[in-house]
């Protein structure tokens, strides 16, 4: 939670674990652990900030000065010694510090956010280089919502230590030595009681901050469910609009949102009496350092002289002490975040090999496969053998929750797989580079992803080299040429964020064109469960169908009718195969596929309606190696 002078609650960009459950903070951390893990991140510039924190120092002492100039021209005065050159001269240097304060401040802050830019920037791109080769599944769904938060919320906010705090927090702890051994030097029962005043001050911002922290997991939580609430309505709103369910689901958010408000409310209302405590007696030692000193005075027992020393330098001993207990309180939230980034950077990778691949044809083979996701209690896979062969089709299908899109994923190394071998083009995928992998792989998945740029642009994705005809053409040929011809600006319309301009089944072909531009041995090819419009599955199947022509594909199937004509339909039921042959082979088996079959064409006579679909999907016609239709 973030706390400073002027906001005393819950930052607003405090936000929950990833994981949306509430995570305490470790009580043991201390001031000191936390500091330290944020150190290394300023470990690449740390000329810059040292020199900064030097500029910082320089500056603040310079305002210290101005106070002491003021504390000589008072005395001066009360002395009766002030003569009009002596008064020019202090406001002249009054002045002149005033002006070194702001110049030191303003290069040591220049030279503080150009070191933690460039830090950011170097942080951000490691990161992305390490993602790029930590396993794809585990960058892909829920994650990704996760990463994009670290990457750039707390990566950003460790600009506020990098450019802010290293130098500002600096200056303060010198200001506030430099000051402490000065005032104990003059009088130490004066400098006891300035010092106590802020003592009380660090006494009661720990407890503050201490009391927080225990509150954090409580905080996180209602943060989670709002976020949660509000995340969903936004998404579901087309599914609560169309059941009529708005009450319900606003009720919820409405809940959700009173919830986190209440405890930001209960939150402050036992945290203001401390921190308000706290600022107070931080920025205003005068509040002993006044009653003390007259009484003193009052005693004859310390000089007129020395009492305005106190009075004047006092006034500025608290601020700096302000700026590092602000820190303290924030220090929660930046090492929180800060753990996070680092988990980022040091993510398990893939190990890749650097070996050149041989030249490797389109073969695909599963030799004895077991694969279990992370935390999992049962094998997603068990024992999985198959080969598929260049120039023929292979499907798969089975129950929901099977393992057939985990199939798909061991194939493109989402994933390695706990036992067995997964080879393409002869290789063990383990042993190619993951450059030469993609150059053999491409997959088209259901949720197909196209940057918010032209049509144009997410083409080049697979091929930047590829000319305006070549795009035409395996438009053409994905049977995508006609719609984007009929979009306003062609080829350079932009399909929006996640391509939103664009119908399902339009992005499904603009995909298909893709994977046709990178012309691999190899399509993995997951088929769309969501119903798309007669019209637009014709276009898709026979998008795909151009897809098929002399490759390896590999076809995770929802709708039984697009598959009749595979060389090869593996049946998986429980992570293991349990079936394989022909369509009419696996029919006539009469077993697991033939139930799905029958079951699959009862719902597409009802679902649909022979009247309203006219023939039954036209299958994928693979083509056998030697170029003759196959089926
Ligand atoms: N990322 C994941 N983490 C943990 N378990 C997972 C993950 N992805 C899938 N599973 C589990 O692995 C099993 C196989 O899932 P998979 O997605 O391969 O099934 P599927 O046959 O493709 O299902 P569907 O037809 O519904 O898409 C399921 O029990 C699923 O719950």
């Amino acid at each position: 939670m973030s706390v400073d002078a002027t906001t005393e609650e819950p930052s607003a960009q405090e936000r929950p674990p990833p994981d949306g459950t509430a995570r305490e903070e470790e009580p043991s951390d201390s001031v000191a652990q936390r500091v330290a893990a944020l150190l290394p991140f300023a470990r690449e510039d740390r000329a810059s900030y040292v020199l900064s924190a030097v500029l910082a120092t320089a500056g603040t002492l310079a305002l210290l000065g101005q106070f002491y100039v003021i504390y000589l021209a008072i005395d001066g005065v009360v002395a009766d010694e002030a003569t009009g050159p002596g008064m020019y001269a202090l406001a002249g240097a009054v002045l002149a510090l005033l002006v070194a304060h702001h110049v030191l401040m303003a290069v040591s802050t220049l030279i503080s956010h150009r070191a933690a830019f460039r830090t950011l920037y170097r942080l951000r791109l490691r990161i992305g280089r390490r993602l790029g080769r930590v396993p794809l599944g585990r960058v892909t769904g829920r994650r990704s919502g996760e990463i994009q938060r670290t990457l750039s919320e707390d990566v950003e906010r460790l600009e506020s230590f990098l450019a802010h705090a290293i130098p500002e927090l600096v200056a303060a702890l010198v200001v506030v030595a430099v000051t402490t051994v000065w005032m104990f030097a003059v009088d130490w029962r004066m400098a006891l009681a300035a010092a106590a005043c802020l003592a009380l001050a660090v006494a009661l911002s720990g407890r503050a901050v201490h009391g927080s922290q225990a509150l954090m997991g409580g905080y996180m939580a209602a943060m989670s469910r709002m976020n949660g609430s509000i995340v969903e309505l936004v998404r579901a709103m087309p599914v609560v609009r169309t059941f009529n369910r708005t009450g319900d689901t606003f009720a919820e958010a409405r809940d959700a949102i009173r919830g986190a408000a209440d405890y930001q409310a209960r939150w402050g209302l036992r945290f203001l009496p401390l921190f308000t405590g706290f600022f107070t007696l931080a920025a205003a030692p005068a509040v002993t350092i006044v009653p003390v000193g007259l009484l003193l005075w009052t005693n004859g027992s310390i000089s007129t002289t020395d009492l305005l020393f106190f009075f004047v330098i006092g006034l500025g001993y608290g601020g700096p002490v302000t700026k590092l207990l602000n820190f303290t309180a924030q220090l929660t939230q930046l090492s929180y975040g800060a753990r996070l980034v680092t988990d980022l950077e040091e993510a398990e990778v893939l190990p890749e090999r650097e070996r050149a691949p041989g030249p490797g044809d389109g073969t695909v083979e599963f030799d004895g496969v077991g694969f279990r996701y992370e935390g999992a209690g049962t094998e997603a896979l068990t024992d999985v053998s198959f080969r598929a062969s260049p120039g023929t089709v292979t499907a798969l299908v089975g129950p929901s929750g099977a393992g057939k899109s985990t199939v798909a994923k061991l194939l493109c190394r989402f994933f390695d797989t706990d036992t067995g071998t997964v080879r393409v083009g002869g290789d063990d995928v383990r042993d190619l580079p993951f450059s030469a992998l993609m150059s053999r792989v491409s997959f088209v998945f259901q949720d197909t992803f196209l940057f918010d740029d032209t049509v144009a642009a997410n083409l080049r994705v697979a091929d930047p080299d590829a000319d305006d005809a070549r795009l035409e053409d395996v438009c053409r040929r994905a049977r995508a040429h006609e719609f984007v011809a009929d979009l306003p600006e062609g080829y350079e319309t932009r399909v929006g964020e996640q391509g939103s301009r664009l119908s399902g089944g339009q992005r499904q072909r603009l995909a298909i064109a893709r994977a046709l531009l990178k012309d691999t041995d190899v399509i993995v090819l997951d088929e769309a469960t969501a119903f798309i419009d007669p019209e637009n599955e014709v276009a898709v199947q026979e998008a795909v169908e151009a897809l098929v022509h002399d490759r390896t594909v590999i076809v995770v199937a929802h709708r039984l009718s697009t598959i009749t004509g595979a060389d090869q339909i593996l049946v998986v039921d429980g992570g293991r195969i349990v079936e394989r042959g022909r369509h009419d082979d696996l029919v006539a088996a009469d077993a697991l596929y033939a139930r799905m079959w029958r079951a699959f064409e009862a719902t597409e006579s009802i679902a649909l309606g022979e009247a309203v679909h006219g023939a039954p999907t036209e299958p994928i016609q693979p083509t056998a190696p030697n170029g003759q239709e196959d089926v």
